[in-house]
């Protein structure tokens, strides 16, 4: 007993004694070296492989882990692991799931900064927008804590003190599979609701960002769930189809393109699995006359800008009522050329490089595209090459507000995924409206205005699952988040969630005798 208090007195010093992880990363410097699979509670190399594939980190161009992918032996052991776990971990009662899940939160805040750093590393956003999104992770884990706590089905009273119940269960093993965006975050996403509904899950990252979710994995394991609650195979489409069609898979949550997402319900439909699809938008950002011009401006560059554009929800297509058309774009376009780009890890950066070279060239194609279709680029949409020599093979460009645009260019009908902002004028709400509502995406929507009749009259119009009145890209876990129309069906986040991760049983109870038909 001594002894034990005795060294956790001395642990934060023994810490203090360890060389900071953080300290060791920093751009142009970091590789991985352990195996990038995590299987049973540990770090593993697959079993299989189905190909090899190459991260890398946007910053410099630098290739930071070669990593086989796996196959469909190594998917099944990682389905088997989960299938064990779950036995374990769907006996335990909400608020047993609840401490490690807190656990698991107080951990990642904990080792906030080095999670940051390798995301940033991996990814190329801004280590400001890094720490964000794992802000954003740790309240997720606390969020379903809290939630697997107070999980319960009904009672129902029936006639001649008969009665029934409902038992909210879990599904059994769920399959994640992330896009690149906000690697950490999506795997935090997924999993917490999984996790806190008494269910295992197996992940599998973007392979252009590999890293990050096995240090989910890890402090899962740290913080007491059961070997294989929680397991990472690598890889791209071949994996991913393992996953789908595993037959001892009950789930798929998706997060990634409308056409990956349209492979994926097939796949679930052969299984009758059910599936989360988080998928692509082109969302509207309406500003009127009469908004608060400042927080409009703030609001715009927030649509558009936050990890170099890459946001599935991104306001890309700002809508700006005529009598202030000048003013807001003037004022748009000067913050836009203020925004500090370079080296990710660098405190004051506010943007890093795109996710990888084919990327890059794609968003600069939609540019010279929108120029060729009319559209006048009124800053950036070029490469841009930092100072510092270590990050001249970077993917950096600088971000791009264009106008003159029209609603049948492309950069205005297509999901260009990068920093490129399309200014479009209206005159009425009710044509704004209709122009806003004419996609095939529903993911998310924005209005600024300081008529608060008008805010709600316009976002009820509006077909799409997320909307934000006077702000927008802000994430508070306690909302649910989704699409409509192509941009997919299920939600994340916010208490709806348990409802994707569970299934209702009924149990009807009989106190008197059978009435028999026969
Ligand atoms: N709605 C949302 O929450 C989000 C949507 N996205 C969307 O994702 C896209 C960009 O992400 P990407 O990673 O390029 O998308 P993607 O669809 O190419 O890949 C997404 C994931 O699916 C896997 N995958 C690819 N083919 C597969 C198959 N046949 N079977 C199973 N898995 C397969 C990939 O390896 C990756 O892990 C954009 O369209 C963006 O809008 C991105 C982030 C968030
Ligand atoms: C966190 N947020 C709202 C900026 C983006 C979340 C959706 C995505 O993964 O792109």
């Amino acid at each position: 007993m001594f002894l034990r208090a005795g060294l956790a007195a001395l642990s934060p010093l023994l810490r203090s004694l360890r060389p900071s992880p953080v300290a060791a990363m920093s751009t142009g410097n970091f590789v991985v070296s352990q195996p990038l699979n995590y299987r049973g509670g540990a770090r593993v190399e697959p079993a299989d492989a189905s190909g090899t594939e190459k991260a890398f980190e946007p910053a410099t161009g630098r290739v930071i882990a070669t990593f086989t992918c796996s196959g469909e032996k190594e998917v099944n052991l990682a389905v088997q692991n989960a299938k064990a776990a779950f036995k374990i971990w769907s006996q335990k009662s909400g608020m047993e799931r609840c401490r490690i899940l807190l656990e698991a939160a107080r951990i990642i805040r904990e080792r906030e900064d080095e999670i940051a750093t390798m995301e940033c590393i991996n990814n190329g956003k801004s280590i400001f927008e890094a720490r964000l999104d794992i802000d954003i992770s740790w309240q997720c884990l606390e969020y379903y804590a809290g939630l697997a706590a107070s999980m319960a089905g009904e009672h129902i009273q029936l006639p001649g003190g008969s009665f029934g119940y409902t038992r909210r269960e879990p599904l059994g093993v769920c399959v994640g599979i992330g896009a690149w965006n906000y690697p950490f975050q999506i795997a935090s996403w997924k999993s917490a609701p999984a996790l806190a509904c008494g269910n295992a899950m197996v992940f599998k990252p973007s392979p252009f960002t590999p890293v990050s979710a096995l240090l989910l994995a890890e402090i899962y394991t740290e913080a007491g769930v059961p070997p294989g609650l929680f397991n990472v195979v690598q890889g791209g489409a071949a994996t991913g189809q393992f996953l789908c069609q595993h037959p001892d898979v009950a789930k798929v949550s998706f997060t990634g393109s409308v056409p990956t997402g349209m492979k994926i319900m097939e796949m679930s439909a052969k299984g009758i699995k059910p599936v989360t699809l988080e998928l692509g938008g082109k969302s509207p950002l309406i500003i009127f006359s009469d908004c608060d011009m400042n927080n409009a401006v703030k609001g715009a560059l927030m649509a558009n800008f936050l990890t170099q554009g890459q946001v599935c929800c991104n306001g890309t297509r700002v809508f700006v009522q005529k009598e202030i058309l000048d003013k807001f774009t003037e004022e748009v376009v000067k913050q836009t050329q203020r925004i500090k780009i370079g080296d990710p890890l660098l405190e004051d950066t506010r943007m890093g490089p795109l996710i990888n070279r084919p990327h890059l060239e794609r968003v600069l194609g939609f540019v010279k595209v929108a120029k060729e279709q009319g559209a006048k680029v009124l800053c950036g949409g070029d490469i841009y090459v930092p100072e510092d020599p270590k990050l001249k093979d970077g993917y950096y460009m600088r971000p791009c507000v264009l106008t003159n645009c029209r609603d049948d260019m492309t950069c205005v009908k297509e999901e260009i995924f990068g920093p490129v902002m399309s200014i479009l004028s209206f005159d009425t709400e009710a044509e704004v409206l209709e122009r806003a509502n004419d996609t095939t995406f529903g993911l998310a929507a924005g209005v600024f205005t300081r008529d608060i009749q008008r805010a709600h009259r316009v976002v009820a119009e509006l077909q799409a699952g997320t909307c934000f009145i006077n702000n927008y890209n802000v994430s508070p876990v306690e909302l649910p988040f989704g699409g409509y129309k192509k941009s997919g069906f299920g939600r994340e986040n916010g208490r709806v969630t348990i409802e994707y991760y569970s299934q209702l049983k009924t149990v009807c109870v009989e106190m008197g005798d059978v009435e028999s038909a026969f």
